[in-house]
């Protein structure tokens, strides 16, 4: 179930927007074509498009079925770089000149074609060098309007890396381990980023060429020019009028080309390989983590945990447009890290953005004022709109949480109030207010008589409240709708008369649709271990399960293997509590991991955090790759669990 209405980008960008207003993150995924000829041959792909946004996987679990996901779109081997470009990443950009932010994430598996969506080739252009053309040619044709008279526009860019958890200016690499800032109005900024005006395509072709060549690539078993950080490209785009009020519109847009999530036991990597494996898992896990705490609307979102996920506040629950290009290959060799990556993309078509204009107003008669700080611009050209700029200006951020400096407060605003009375569609926009206004506030306070910060101030609160007040209830409703479908779920399976844990499937999350090729599927429910037991022990009364031997001495069999535990008991009921215990790693959430005997709530989450990074866990054993998980633990931990599902 999905936790918002959803809003395409199309929508979003044919009503332009002053205030913040809810938009999906855009998932869309791109299957990449086979690299090698014999692979093909010997296996068909293991995921294959239904249509243009409905993809399906084989289930693991069973081969008679397949796991069936619905996206913005899904393009297919076949697809083209310019598909790709005009069906998700143009239809956003126009939102950069009205003011408002934009982001573009390739996210998948290592291999998978990310830094080919992004990237290309000067053959095959990507989305980077599609999108900065193609804004160029927007500002162009705007100032060939009847706009030009009235507006500069002016166009920088900014490029890092992630690496190992250091942020690197890839345009000065000598400008190693950047901070990553936040100012009062909740913008990231990294201090001492170099940022270049551009004038051309060609002038950022002479920036962006030699810029690339800095970052950080390696040779891996997956990937001849794996990408070992994650890419951040940022553009600006700042629209300024020239006469009085002198109002600013600023646009960034990130175009980002994460590194592929890598499962070691695959790439053989080692020593730095391994290192730079570690952090970018890491860092992915952490970004999963913030979609999960997003979709739960729980209170903390673990931006701050990690450098990427601090760099994407403002594309995931944030004030962005963003698209997700989810890179998946048809390999059978990918097939776990594509079920990861799926999963990954199907959760984060759940997060909603709130976008909204950035207009800052300057106003030559004003005093000056500190502004929060913003990236500084080391370029030599950097613009002739600064040199016309006058010095003072008055920031009016139309952020929701901005915060205004105590200078601001206290600054006449006659001249502002006088210039926008001149314009009616602001009057138009302000009566509306007070009519609003009065309508909510019982004691009736003529909002046209307050200064024009307070009346924003106001509707902004009011408007945020409305929304607010709209999406808890929308929210409320549909966690109502989940629990009675849980609890219908759960009486039909106790009704069940075979409840087998191996026949028990993944209940993919919300958004993700499971389908069957023979027959309806059985519905897929995940019991924490006891009770699955519970529900069995009623069927099997009379059964004897367990069988009392005397204690061995500890023989090295003994140790290394349950079976020769003090315990004996029948192989079939061994397996299956092993196979039930696996399936409760592999697909239980973190109740049910909690439910699990020696697993408490930090074991759990390094369960889930392992499993969405590298997919499922073969046999129980393979929890000794976690971490923090040793042999012994593993063996007492079998142990306790499967006479635990023999005692229910
Ligand atoms: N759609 C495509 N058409 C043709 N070739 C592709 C396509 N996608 C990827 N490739 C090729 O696949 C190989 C791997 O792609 P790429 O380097 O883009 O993967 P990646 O996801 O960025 O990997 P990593 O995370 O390791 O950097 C490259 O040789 C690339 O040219």
């Amino acid at each position: 179930m999905e936790t918002a209405k959803r809003v395409s980008i199309m929508e979003a960008q044919n009503q332009p927007k002053k205030t913040a207003s809810p938009a999906n993150v855009r998932v869309v995924v791109r299957l990449r074509p086979y690299m090698h000829k014999d692979d093909q041959k010997q296996q068909g792909p293991c995921v294959r498009g239904l249509d243009s946004q409905c993809l399906e996987i084989i289930n693991w679990k069973n081969q008679l079925e397949t796991l069936q996901y619905q996206f913005n779109a899904f393009y297919g081997e076949d697809s083209t770089q310019k598909e790709i470009y005009t069906g998700s990443i143009e239809p956003i950009l126009p939102h950069l000149l009205n003011g408002q932010n934009a982001s573009v994430f390739a996210y998948g598996p290592t291999g998978a074609g990310k830094t080919h969506t992004m990237l290309g080739s000067p053959q095959q252009p990507g989305v980077i060098p599609r999108a900065v053309l193609a804004l160029f040619r927007m500002t162009q044709a705007e100032s060939s309007s009847r706009n030009y008279e009235q507006c500069d526009i002016s166009i920088s860019m900014s490029y890092l890396e992630i690496y190992q958890e250091k942020v690197l200016d890839l345009l000065e690499p000598k400008n190693q381990d950047l901070p990553i800032r936040e100012d009062t109005g909740k913008n990231i900024f990294i201090p001492n980023l170099t940022q270049k005006t551009i004038s051309s395509f060609a002038d950022f072709e002479k920036h962006f060429i030699p810029a690339s060549q800095n970052r950080t690539v390696a040779c891996t078993k997956m990937n001849d020019r794996s990408s070992r950080s994650h890419s951040v490209l940022l553009v600006k785009v700042k629209k300024k009028e020239r006469f009085p009020p002198f109002r600013q519109l600023t646009g960034k847009m990130y175009l980002i080309d994460l590194a592929g999530s890598e499962d070691n036991r695959r790439t053989g990597n080692q020593g730095i390989r391994l290192k730079e494996s570690g952090a970018i898992n890491s860092s992915l896990f952490v970004l999963s983590k913030v979609v999960d705490a997003l979709n739960q609307g729980l209170p903390r979102i673990p931006y701050r945990d990690s450098k990427l996920t601090r760099l994407f506040l403002d594309s995931l629950g944030g004030s962005a447009h963003s698209v997700m290009i989810t890179n998946i290959a048809p390999e059978h060799r990918y097939y776990f890290d594509t079920l990861t990556a799926l999963n990954f993309a199907a959760r984060s078509k759940q997060v909603v953005n709130r976008p909204f204009t950035r207009e800052t107003i300057q106003a030559t008669a004003l005093a000056p004022l500190k502004r929060p700080q913003e990236e500084t611009d080391t370029s030599s050209g950097s613009s002739a709109l600064h040199k016309k700029k006058p010095k003072t200006e008055v920031e009016e951020e139309l952020s929701p949480g901005a915060k205004e400096s105590p200078e601001a407060k206290e600054l006449p605003l006659s001249s502002l109030l006088n210039q926008e009375y001149k314009n009616p569609a602001v009057a138009e926009r302000l009566l509306k207010l007070n009519k609003m206004f009065l309508k909510k506030n019982a004691k009736g306070i003529p909002l046209l008589s307050t200064p024009k910060r307070e009346r924003q101030a106001l509707l902004k609160v009011l408007e945020e409240n409305q929304q607010e007040i709209q999406e808890l209830k929308k929210r409320q409703k549909e966690l109502e709708e989940k629990t009675l479908a849980a609890e219908a779920l759960l009486q039909q399976s106790r009704s069940q008369s075979d409840l087998n844990a191996s026949d028990s499937e993944n209940t993919f999350k919300d958004g993700l649709r499971v389908a069957t090729r023979c027959g309806p599927r059985k519905q897929a429910i995940v019991f924490p271990l006891q009770v699955c037991n519970r529900v069995e022990n009623t069927q099997e009364k009379g059964i004897p399960l367990l069988i009392r031997e005397k204690r061995k001495k500890d023989t090295m069999e003994g140790s290394k293997n349950e079976q020769g535990w003090d315990i004996n008991m029948r192989v079939d009921m061994l397996e299956k509590g092993r196979r039930k215990i696996l399936d409760v790693l592999n697909s239980g959430a973190l109740k049910e991991l909690k439910c699990l005997q020696m697993i408490g709530d930090k074991k759990a989450k390094l369960i889930i955090g392992w499993r969405e990074v590298n997919g499922l866990f073969a046999k129980v054993e393979d929890l000794e790759k976690v971490g923090g998980f040793s042999e012994k633990f593993i063996a007492s931990f079998l142990k306790a669990n499967i006479l635990t599902s023999a005692a229910c």
